[in-house]
Parts: C-alpha cells; sequence; structure tokens
C-alpha cells in the first residue's frame, strides 16, 4: 500500500473513533492529578496506574520507576509518583523514538472562575473543556491512541517506541532527572529521536513545531514577624509586619514594563544579534487574538517582534502567590504572622540557575537592610528548570514539517516557546539525540487557566500528525 493509502486509512479509522477517544479523555480529566496538591497524591497514582493500564492493552511493556520522595515544606515526606518507562517494539531494523509525556495537572476548582466542573470533562461548540484536556493528558492519549489505530487496522508500526511519562511536572519534575540519569545506558540507549507534545501553537489555526524553551526559578519568600496572629488593633503601627515587609521585596522585583529591578541578572542574557531578528519576521502572529486570548485590553509592546521575544528569548518575572495572608471574602483585622510569597523567573539562554538564585538572595537581603526589619526572611529556590534550545534543521524536524503539511496542507511555522519543560534538556543530554516539540493544542486553549480545553479538531488532527510523523521518521 502506498503511504498515502496508508495515510488515509488511518485517518479514516481515526475519525470512525472521535466518539472512544473523547470519552477515554473524558475518563482521565475525571481523576484530579493534581501534582502540587500533596493531598492528592492518590489521584495522582491512580492516573498513573490508569495509564499503565492502558498501554498494557497495548502491548506496550511497563515498568513504573521509583523516583524517591518529595520533602514537603514542613518537613515531612511524600512518596513521588512513579514514573512510567514503556517499550513498544525492538525492531531493530527500525527507529526507536522516545515520547515524553506528563499526566499531573495544575490545580483547579470550579470557584476559580470555571463554566463547568473542571474534572468532568465538557464538550461545547466543539471543544473539550476539562483540566489536563490539553495538558498534558490530550496529547498523552493521542499518541497511545495512534498506535491503538495502526493495531486495529493490522498495520505494522514503522517505529519502536519508548514512552517517558511521569506525573510531577507542574511541580519542577522531582527525582525525574536523577532517573533519566541512571538510566543512560540502559533504556535510553538507542533511542534515535525524541519528542515531546507539552505546549501550544502560536495562534488557532497555524500550526506551529518549537525548539525552544524558558527554563524556570521558582522562589518562595519567607517572612515571619511574630509567635501568632495579631489583632491589628492592638499591635497596628507599634511592630514591624510580615506581609508589609513581604508586598515592600515583592514591590522591588519588576517594574511596569516587565523589566526585572534585580542587579546583575541580564548579564548573562545572550545579546540578540541582527541575524536572531530576521528569525521573528516571517512566524504568523496576530497581536490582537493574544490580547484576546488573555483577556487583556494591550500588551507592554507593541510589535510582534517585541512581543515574540519577550515570550522566549528575554527574561520575564511574575508574582503568583502569598500563603498564610487573609484571602477571604469579608473583612479580617488579622496581622499575619507568618507569610510567604511565591514567584518565579523564566530564564533564557545563557542564564544559570545558581547564579540567579545567588543575585535573588543578594536582592532580598539589600532590601531587608534598607527597612531595617527585625523580622525573619529568608527566600529559598523551591524548584529551577534549565531552558533549552535544540537544531531546528535536524531530520527529525524535516519529518514533522512533512506530516503537518500532509494533515494540515500548511508549512508550520518555526518558533520556541516562553513555558518550561524542566526536563527537556536532561533529554538532550543523556541520549545525545535531537529533541522536538510538537504541539497540537491551540494558543487559547488556556492551558493552568480556567477553562482549560481542548479542541476536537486538534485532538483528531493531532493523531494524524503523529501518524504520518512516524512514518515519516522510518524513512529517514
Ligand atoms: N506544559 C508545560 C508546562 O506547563 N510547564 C510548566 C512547568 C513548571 C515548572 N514549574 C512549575 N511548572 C510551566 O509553568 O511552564
Ligand atoms: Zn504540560
Ligand atoms: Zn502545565
Amino acid at each position: 500500500m502506498s503511504s498515502d493509502d496508508l495515510n488515509k486509512r488511518i485517518a479514516k479509522y481515526l475519525d470512525d473513533h472521535q466518539k472512544d477517544y473523547i470519552q477515554r479523555l473524558s475518563d482521565a480529566v475525571s481523576i484530579p492529578s493534581v501534582s502540587a496538591w500533596p493531598e492528592h497524591r492518590p489521584e495522582v497514582v491512580r492516573m498513573v496506574e490508569w495509564t499503565k493500564s492502558f498501554m498494557e492493552t497495548l502491548g506496550i511493556t511497563v515498568e513504573l520507576a521509583d523516583v524517591g520522595e518529595q520533602k514537603l515544606s514542613d518537613g515531612t515526606k511524600l512518596k513521588l509518583p512513579n514514573v512510567i518507562l514503556g517499550t513498544y517494539g525492538n525492531d531493530t531494523a527500525k527507529k526507536t523514538v522516545m515520547i515524553y509525556g506528563h499526566l499531573d495537572v495544575q490545580p483547579a476548582q470550579l470557584s476559580d472562575g470555571w463554566d463547568s466542573e473542571p474534572f468532568v470533562l465538557t464538550e461545547r461548540d466543539g471543544k473539550l473543556y476539562g483540566r489536563g484536556s490539553t495538558d498534558d493528558k490530550g496529547p498523552v492519549i493521542s499518541w497511545l491512541n495512534v498506535i491503538e489505530a495502526y493495531q486495529k487496522l493490522n498495520e505494522p508500526f514503522p517505529v519502536n517506541v519508548k514512552f517517558v511519562l511521569e506525573s510531577m511536572e507542574e511541580y519542577g519534575s522531582d527525582g525525574l532527572e536523577d532517573l533519566l540519569k541512571s538510566l543512560k545506558n540502559t533504556f535510553l540507549s538507542g533511542v534515535d529521536y525524541v519528542v515531546i507534545s507539552d505546549s501550544y501553537w502560536l495562534g488557532k489555526t497555524k500550526p506551529c513545531l518549537q525548539y525552544g524553551l524558558r527554563g524556570i526559578c521558582y522562589f518562595f519568600l519567607d517572612v515571619e514577624c511574630s509567635t501568632k496572629d495579631l489583632h491589628s488593633g492592638c499591635f497596628g503601627g507599634t511592630i514591624h509586619e510580615a506581609m508589609t515587609d513581604l508586598i515592600a521585596i515583592m514591590g522591588t522585583l519588576v517594574d511596569n514594563k516587565g523589566h526585572i529591578l534585580i542587579d546583575r541578572l541580564y548579564d548573562e542574557v545572550v545579546p540578540l544579534t541582527l541575524e536572531e531578528e530576521e528569525l521573528y519576521k516571517p512566524i504568523t502572529f496576530d497581536t490582537a487574538a493574544y490580547c484576546s486570548e488573555a483577556g487583556v485590553q494591550s500588551t507592554i509592546q507593541s510589535e510582534k517582534d517585541q512581543i515574540l521575544m519577550h515570550r522566549w528569548r528575554y527574561p520575564s518575572l511574575s508574582l503568583h502567590g502569598i500563603q498564610g495572608a487573609f484571602d477571604g471574602c469579608g473583612c479580617k483585622t488579622v496581622i499575619p504572622r507568618h507569610v510567604i510569597g511565591k514567584f518565579s523567573i523564566r530564564i533564557v539562554p545563557n542564564m544559570k540557575i545558581s547564579t540567579v538564585e545567588k543575585l535573588v538572595e543578594n536582592h532580598v537581603q539589600t532590601i531587608m537592610k534598607e527597612r531595617n526589619s527585625p523580622n525573619k526572611v529568608s527566600v529559598k529556590l523551591e524548584h529551577g528548570g534549565d531552558y533549552w534550545i535544540a537544531d531546528p534543521n535536524n531530520p527529525q524536524y524535516v519529518a514533522a514539517r512533512k506530516a503537518t503539511v500532509a494533515v494540515h496542507g500548511i508549512e508550520p511555522d518555526l518558533t520556541r516557546e516562553g513555558g518550561s519543560i524542566p526536563i527537556t534538556l536532561t533529554f538532550q543530554e543523556q541520549t545525545g539525540k535531537n529533541v522536538l516539540l510538537l504541539p497540537i493544542g491551540a494558543s487559547d486553549d488556556g492551558a493552568h487557566s480556567q477553562n482549560e480545553k481542548f479542541d476536537i479538531s486538534n485532538y483528531m488532527n493531532g493523531m494524524k500528525v503523529m501518524s504520518v510523523y512516524f512514518q515519516e521518521l522510518a524513512k529517514l
């Protein structure tokens, strides 16, 4: 059978089973595998078991790798979820592709402002709403659905596949780096290509392939002022309040232009070259749609190229929250005794995590000295992940471009991603092979946000691209 005919046959099978795929995603989304909530760890474990069972029905050999314990901020320890190592096929005449994905999700509650229950997959206007639908349960299940389709059609699978599926990605991929290092000469040997579907297109209609990610340094800023919470009428105006110090420090980190105010933070950022500037020009990007997806009136930068550069090639600092602060409705006149500010810095080539950590520490100490406060203050790097950059001219990218053209009828843009997948660089280093980011979700999917969704069309076309990509890899 010609490869065109095979593609058509598989595409038809996939289209005919759309309902089953939606049900499968619904089953996965119904497991609230939130890695950031320690009390939800059994749900994360349930998600690992669910995926393992599904993989085994497909004849994938599954091994569960123990990656040790997580140390929680109160000093207690919690077992980390096992990492799934899957092997499908070991034909030495075939290429071997390693697929990475994650089964954990960001926290979500209806009260955050969702229009439907986050852990009940809900279809509206061709979109599947639910936490993890696009990040990253939909893409992970898509890979597995494609394997199933070849089996049901009795078609030989074009490549060998290895899977690494973790369940702590949204919390910094605890334990995974050490595991991969330990597998360098065993499970990881023989891998020819690594592919990750855990990111999004730059727009709603045009596909892209990505060759860069920012890294992340996530900080906890801890301020303690007293042994207990206090009445602001009795103590306000007489003591150094923890929240006041915390807000003051957090207010010195970044200005209203998005410029980070930490001394020397930009020293290691690679200078922009004329050659790099040219790369932004052909990329399709709609700034108005970007604003509307974010639900904002305007962006800090007005030009397309500048917006993209500040997403991809410059660092950014975001404030995320304050643990211990009063956040209920109504009024409470308390002075919290202990608060923890959460912020992160997205890092870019050639910033080093260790340098960022030191600069942040110096900054906090300097501000505290200026404030002359007796409060106990510490800042801790909760987790860090490196930036990553790959060669988009590698044959694997050519295979993915061909697959995209075959399904979408259009050349994908070559882009970078502002988010982080902390383990990507480790895959590149430990296998010594090219890594491809193959996003299948759309820019408005709202990963990490309320009403996260995955379009049915992206789900279906994503599987078709994956299927052709496997065939194109086999031809390399
Ligand atoms: N889809 C990738 C993603 O969402 N990655 C997270 C990773 C992360 C790191 N620390 C907390 N989360 C991201 O925020 O970019
Ligand atoms: Zn993800
Ligand atoms: Zn995520």
